[in-house]
């Protein structure tokens, strides 16, 4: 069922578009085709209508009994997809000499249909029923009733991209001593397809996917989208979904899939319309029964990993992107849910989006439903083509499986270069041979099995030889693609979602709903009234008329400014090395400004810091019968709050400069104990060298200001050498700490690169 859209069009245009399927002449002109897609997609995408237009396909809405659960329409739809994915199947021979795939796949992308022979749609009649099972782990019902509600999101229109990459290196230093991480891969993956890298642990895969996803640079070789090199504006055509899972745990599904929405759709779209867009992808990716559970993580029980990458891939997936990327997402998943995730790539190439995946130890099923695959091993390239023809070129290099087993454990296993239970070709037989009769005459111990390097080297030399220079001469080929389609690549133009006050407002309102719980804690709030009942209780109606009870309030009063010197510094010192991936992640694609986010983060934290300090207050102030009037009490308190934000701005400076939390909290300690002493309520005459620090030490200024409030002239015993007066110079140094320590933490941010997400 189509929803209407907010003028009722969208809908329409859609239909006119995506059901009728026509078929286009074979003669059409690509470039026209190609220019009129990239126009089409820029309108398109600009426009209100666009989030509704092209709902079309049954992506995720299979019923387990092959459709007739949703009924006739889902049929329908699902019809439309395999049409579809017939369509957008790219060959990548067919694409590099003549160019029509490309301009079939993008028409493919906006609606139009235009015929794609020579490829075989997957046989998805022939699915097991736990593939064509949605993500929801229920029913039929439940799958009914959001029908209506589900979208073939993917199914919007996008620019096609087709990524080409050759001699691809990448070296770093590891002791002064360079080491090559990938030594000249090469490959491609174009519109429609899936594209796997495998490979052992260690192989390079992750090295060589963030690179083509523009995180991390080659020292060597060429990496091109359209035939063009990585340009700013690609970084909103492109999502990333890294190895670990970066989300805050104590938002829900709903919530973290709304703020991506509303911080990373473009600003034509309105609020209400990013808000339903993140509610399609819940529905889209099965998550609408999970919705309202909390992310979670390692202290707080949240959703489940595979809901949790699914959050992952429809945070990336919210932004319609061209080019999809994602690090192990089948990764600690069992087998039924992997499959299902490999389902839902397949499913989002379809539409015509390039999709580049590492994957690990992937099942036979798993392994079959990729389009393309590269085999890694040690830095190098042992295959790069068909995944259907990976077999066959092992076999026709003399290296086939001697038992039955799964196509990629095999494939792990030659690029590990365990031989067991494979059959080795004659040249490494040979070279055994020559081998153990070198061995026999030294007498040594026989090898039965070739080495591991050995089997490397040859892998590397037969791809080298028999296929290498056949796909490196495609690469070469250009791509006849039109100039505006180029144009938007290689425009350096960074695109925000939307302008700095928008971001700083959803910003402050996700770091309120991420932390509420930390600071409303009850484990917090009981420490704070455990602490402030146990203060009014030892200074319980405090005296300061005699000199002994002046000294026992003043103690109090100091202690009072320690304490809200010490709890904000070391709270505050764990907000960036926290949050440093999520922010490395979310600037890596131009969510937003550094500066919205920082002022956001430093601000939204202040309602919920003061929250505490007034509970404490109240219960000490007159528990401890500290002067009592309303005057009194509230500038005792403003000094405090003062404190407060003054020793959060040093928590913010220490976490921002290090980025790590060991050596933050061992600074911080030395740091705040300084303070303290410096703060002039335990030496009072201190010698003239050292004197200073009292001038850095916020506690200093915060016990001062307290005693001008209580005790106005100070009596002499409780004064330093240094006369108090109007407390103007206590509050104005308070204030400047309040911000020199914020610009010093924010410079520290700004120097830190946003990379590997
Ligand atoms: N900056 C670096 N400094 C030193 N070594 C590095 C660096 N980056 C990558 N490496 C090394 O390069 C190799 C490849 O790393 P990469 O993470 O790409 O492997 P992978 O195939 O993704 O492994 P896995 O499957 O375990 O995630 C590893 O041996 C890794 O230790």
């Amino acid at each position: 069922m189509e929803r209407p859209t907010a003028d009722g069009n969208g809908g329409a245009i859609g239909r006119s578009k995506s059901d009728q399927l026509p078929p286009a002449p074979a003669s059409a002109s690509t470039a026209q085709s190609l220019s009129r897609t990239a126009s089409a997609e820029t309108v398109l995408s600009s426009t209100a209508d666009a989030a509704s237009l092209s709902r079309k396909s049954s992506f995720g809405k299979r019923s387990a009994s092959g459709g007739s659960g949703a009924g006739g329409n889902s049929h329908g739809r699902s019809h439309i997809r395999k049409s579809r994915s017939a369509q957008l199947k790219l060959d990548m021979e067919d694409l590099v000499s003549s160019g029509a795939a490309l301009s079939r796949a993008s028409s493919a992308s906006l609606g139009f249909s235009f015929t794609f022979t020579g490829f075989t749609p997957p046989p998805q009649d022939m699915m097991s029923s736990a593939e064509l099972a949605p993500f929801s782990d229920d029913d039929v019902d439940l799958e009914a009733a959001d029908t209506t509600r589900r979208k073939s999101l993917m199914a919007e229109p996008t620019l096609p991209i087709y990524l080409k990459f050759s001699e691809v290196k990448y070296r770093v230093a590891v002791k002064g001593t360079p080491r090559e991480i990938l030594s000249g891969i090469s490959g491609s993956a174009s519109p429609g397809e899936v594209l796997a890298m495998m490979g052992p642990s260690g192989s390079g895969k992750t090295t060589l996917l963030s690179m083509l996803g523009g995180r991390a640079t080659a020292a060597d070789g060429c990496i091109s989208y359209n035939d063009e090199p990585f340009g700013k504006s690609l970084k909103r055509r492109i999502g990333f979904v890294t190895q670990d899972d970066v989300l805050f745990t104590h938002l829900t599904v709903k919530e973290t899939l709304t703020y991506a929405a509303l911080l990373r759709l473009p600003r034509t779209m309105t609020r209400e319309q990013k808000k339903e867009r993140a509610m399609d992808i819940i529905y889209e990716l099965g998550l609408e029964r999970c919705q309202d559970t909390m992310i979670g993580g390692s202290f707080v029980r949240g959703v489940s990993g595979g809901e949790r990458k699914r959050v992952c891939i429809g945070n990336e997936i919210i932004i319609n992107p061209s080019l999809l990327f994602l690090d192990e997402p089948t990764s600690g998943l069992d087998s039924t849910t992997a499959l299902r995730i490999v389902q839902l790539l397949h499913d989002i190439a379809e539409t015509g989006k390039t999709v580049v995946t590492t994957i690990h130890q992937p099942s036979s099923r798993l392994f079959h439903k990729f389009d393309k695959l590269i085999l890694l091993g040690r830095g190098s390239l042992l295959y790069f083509g068909k995944t259907a023809e990976a077999m066959p070129y092992f076999s026709s290099i003399g290296c086939n499986p001697l038992i039955a087993m799964n196509p990629a454990e095999f494939l792990l296993d030659l690029a590990n270069g365990n031989t067991n239970d494979v059959s080795v070709p004659s040249e490494l037989d040979d070279k055994l041979h020559m081998e153990n009769q070198n061995l026999q005459d030294t007498n040594s111990k026989i090898n039965l099995r070739p080495s591991a390097q050995d089997v490397h080297e040859y892998l590397v030399d037969a791809y080298e030889h028999r296929v290498a220079y056949k796909e490196k001469k495609k690469l070469l080929a250009p791509l006849p693609i039109s100039d505006d389609m180029k144009a938007t690549i290689t425009s350096s133009k960074r695109e925000w979602g939307t302008n700095w006050c928008q971001q700083y407002s959803i910003l402050f309102c996700r770091g309120l709903k991420e932390r509420r719980h930390d600071y409303l804690s009850w484990m917090r709030i009981t420490q704070v009234i455990a602490t402030s009942i146990i203060l009014g209780l030892l200074w319980w109606r405090s005296d300061p008329t005699t000199p002994k009870g002046l000294q026992d309030q003043a103690g109090l009063l100091f202690f009072i400014a320690v304490f809200w010197g010490f709890f904000p510094v070391f709270t505050a010192i764990f907000t960036f090395p926290q949050e440093r991936a999520m922010l490395n992640k979310e600037r890596a694609v131009d969510m937003y400004k550094l500066s919205a986010y920082f002022l956001a983060r430093t601000t939204s934290d202040l309602p919920l810091d003061l929250f505490l300090p007034v509970i404490f207050m109240v219960i000490v102030y007159f528990m401890a019968g500290l002067k009592a009037s309303a005057m009194h009490f509230f500038l005792s308190m403003l000094t405090v709050f003062l404190s407060i934000i003054a020793a959060q701005g040093l928590g913010l400076a220490i976490g921002a400069t290090l980025l790590d939390i060991k050596k933050a909290t061992t600074l911080a300690s030395v740091t705040v104990m300084t303070f303290m002493l410096a703060g002039g309520f335990f030496v009072k005459r201190v010698p003239p060298f050292i004197s200073w620090l009292r001038y850095l030490s916020f506690n200093y200024h915060t016990y001062r200001l307290l005693l001008k409030v209580q005790y106005d002239p100070v009596p002499d015993i409780l004064m330093t050498s240094v006369p108090l007066d109007n407390g103007v110079t206590e509050v104005g140094a308070l204030v400047a700490m309040i911000i020199g320590y914020r610009v010093l933490a924010y410079l520290s941010l700004r120097r830190v690169k946003a990379s590997n997400g």
